[in-house]
């Protein structure tokens, strides 16, 4: 299965981040891009500039979208919009959106589908809390979370394990803990899916990350924001 080296910007970049961009595309090579699919996902104010050119193989994403197609939801997007925009994919149920904005399964499962109906890949985030992991509970939890957030037809989805304590700490869980969460998630995920790692990230762990038995590739948000950083992660 081909890897997938996914950034996430989430709410950072202003146009003069567009440069980073044209610098990875002009450092990725043809081998590079063999061996793994590039994404980066930058704050929409970004996305549409960056979708009007080519990037070298360089896809776009969404960081969220809304679960209808347009309405009066002010300040929202939706799929079929960032699709219009140049974007190929859209996480959706990341962990930031699922405690700040209160999202939950049932919601999550709805972008899932608004990304399918727009012809895009949904990145959906499970991930379980530092206290369900000091419990024993992270395989239960990130499982029932991916049941619930999985939409019926899952044969286009990509998945993230973004354990939320992970995520901006530096910490990331060993290697067994990864290999027993993704193939738990590959059990529910189905073997077409992409099961991602997520949560601190660097190019100096991704090697080993990436070696995981059922990682397909990794979720990235600080060391996505420089492209030499980014690029030793896929190069790694
Ligand atoms: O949330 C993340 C990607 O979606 C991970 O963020 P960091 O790589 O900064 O830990």
């Amino acid at each position: 299965m081909k890897r997938l080296i996914a950034g996430n910007w989430k709410m950072h970049g202003l146009k003069a981040a567009m440069a980073e961009i044209e610098a990875l595309s002009g450092k990725l090579t043809p081998a590079d891009l063999e061996k793994s699919d590039v994404l980066i996902c930058p704050p929409a104010t970004l996305l549409m500039g960056l979708g009007e050119q080519a990037h070298n193989g360089v896809a776009l994403g969404g960081q969220n979208c809304h679960q209808e197609e347009m309405g009066a939801y002010t300040g929202d997007i939706s799929a079929e919009m960032l699709a219009e925009a140049g974007a190929s994919y859209c996480i959706v149920g990341h962990s930031e959106r699922r405690a700040k904005h209160g999202e939950h399964d049932a919601l999550v499962r709805q972008k899932a589908d608004a990304c399918h109906r727009a012809g895009i890949t949904p990145i959906i985030c499970v991930g379980e809390s530092f206290t369900d992991r000091a419990q024993g509970k992270a395989v239960k939890v990130v499982t029932s979370q991916l049941w619930a957030s999985l939409p019926e037809d899952h044969s286009q989805v990509v998945v993230a394990y973004e354990p939320v304590w992970a995520v901006g700490s530096g910490a990331i869980p060993t290697l067994d803990d990864i290999g027993e969460v993704h193939a738990a998630l590959r059990e529910v995920a189905g073997q077409n899916a992409r099961i991602l790692y997520g949560g601190s990230v660097k190019p100096s762990n991704a090697a080993q990350i990436l070696s995981v038995p059922n990682v397909h590739g990794v979720l990235v948000g600080g060391a996505s924001l420089k492209a030499e950083e980014f690029y030793g992660i896929i190069s790694a």
